[in-house]
């Protein structure tokens, strides 16, 4: 029962936001300006305008890095009311226990109605100080709701959200367009994946992570099933992975289109090849079906939520699982692929997990590591020591 705690022992924290008014508009690529208030940092952010329906979380949501290059609109109408944790709050790990990544990763924040007081037990600031100390700005009081129908009929597009202290020129900020680069042809791999390797643990079997922008639940997942973890940077080759003789390898989550990793799906490719046991998570499982002879596309307006159901073709199991997607495999290439289909999405049959016909390889694209969401999937983990555990161990 980890979510029942004695309430007479904790002491509730409430802090109010000083917040100077601040004037907000969202800005369409197709020409809808949509006028909010703003809150967070005054400045002007372009990026890809996505939305998910999650109705807590919005701390981990903010901090995950496959939210790079997006302005996130958050649906649930009511945010900010728990505030933001203490950061300096680290696991034995030195993970900071309550954040996915070590900063603010989405371009900027759309929300209906904005808590500007907030109260928990564990509360270090509110959600505007905090997009303000990290300089992004936020937008409150858009009708999310039919921001999201919007986004629904006429799919993702690009979009500006201005944050300003003065009057905002709309017309400035249309010609501003045309040179703000669009989310499908950037590379974000150089911001998001860590420079150098990282260890945590000191367990004699490791796991190695190839972070394409992990997130920190998933070494934290890795470390509960009782492993070290190597964290890698996106573009490690296959050689210099195996030089750790890791048990097993993650691909981890991250933003962005897939093929724009393809050092990554090189080494993929051999990981698959030697039958080094290899679990891939929504970027990283992308990136292993693109190896094993998969094709990629853009879904309309992606999977962005905590309540995505997706049936397990194994048993017939429904799991409500955590996503944040915009991609996906395309379900028709598993055909003439090395994999079958393991789990598809109820909703709209999109390919939700996939397991190597004869390798050990497994990958899944929603988040088995929740944060935010539910953990009915975290047997995803145990699927991968299953691979990791049987027969001899990972060759070199
Ligand atoms: N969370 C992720 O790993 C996202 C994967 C990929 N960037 C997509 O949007 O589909």
């Amino acid at each position: 029962m980890r979510f029942l705690a004695d309430l007479s022992r904790v002491t509730i924290t409430t802090k109010k936001s000083n917040h100077a008014k601040k004037f907000g508009k969202l800005i369409f690529d197709d020409g809808t300006v949509l006028d909010g208030e703003g809150f967070g940092y005054s400045t002007t952010a372009f990026g890809e305008i996505v939305f998910n329906t999650g109705m807590v979380g919005y701390t981990e949501a903010l901090t995950d890095p496959s939210y790079s290059g997006q302005i996130l609109t958050l649906t649930y109408p009511l945010v900010g009311n728990y505030g933001v944790p203490d950061s300096s709050i680290k696991d034995n790990d030195g993970i900071p226990k309550f954040f996915e990544s070590d900063k603010i990763q989405v371009r900027g924040l759309v929300v209906h109605e904005l808590s500007l007081t907030a109260s928990h037990w564990n509360l270090a600031m509110t959600l505007d100080e905090w997009l303000y100390n990290e300089k992004i700005p936020g937008i409150s009081g858009i009708d999310t709701r039919e921001l999201t129908k919007k986004i629904r009929t006429g799919g993702v597009m690009m979009a500006a959200l201005v944050v300003s202290d003065s009057e905002i020129n709309v017309e400035e900020i249309k010609k501003q367009f045309v040179s703000a680069p669009r989310y499908d042809s950037e590379q974000f791999m150089n911001d998001v994946s860590t420079k150098q390797e990282k260890i945590y643990g000191d367990e004699n079997q490791s796991v190695v992570v190839i972070d394409t922008g992990a997130k920190n639940a998933i070494i934290r997942n890795i470390r509960e099933i009782g492993y070290k973890v190597i964290r890698l940077p996106w573009d490690t080759s296959y050689e210099k992975i195996m030089s750790y003789h890791p048990k097993g390898v993650v691909l981890s989550s991250g933003p962005g289109d897939p093929q724009k990793c393809p050092d990554t799906i090189d080494t993929a490719k051999k990981l698959i090849e030697n039958n080094i046991p290899t679990l891939g998570i929504c970027l990283g499982a992308q990136i292993i079906g693109i190896a094993g002879n998969t094709d990629t596309y853009k879904l309309k307006y992606g999977h962005r939520g905590q309540n995505k159901p997706c049936i397990n073709l194994e048993n017939n199991q429904v799991y409500v699982t955590s996503q944040n997607h915009g991609y996906g495999i395309t379900p028709e290439s598993l055909e003439n692929s090395e994999f079958n289909l393991w789990f598809t999405n109820a909703d709209d049959k999109t390919v939700e997990g996939i397991k190597h016909k004869k390798q050990k390889c497994i990958a899944v694209q929603f988040h088995p590591e929740a944060a935010p969401g539910p953990y009915d999937c975290k047997f995803v983990f145990e699927e991968l020591q299953h691979l990791m555990e049987e027969g001899t161990s990972a060759k070199e």
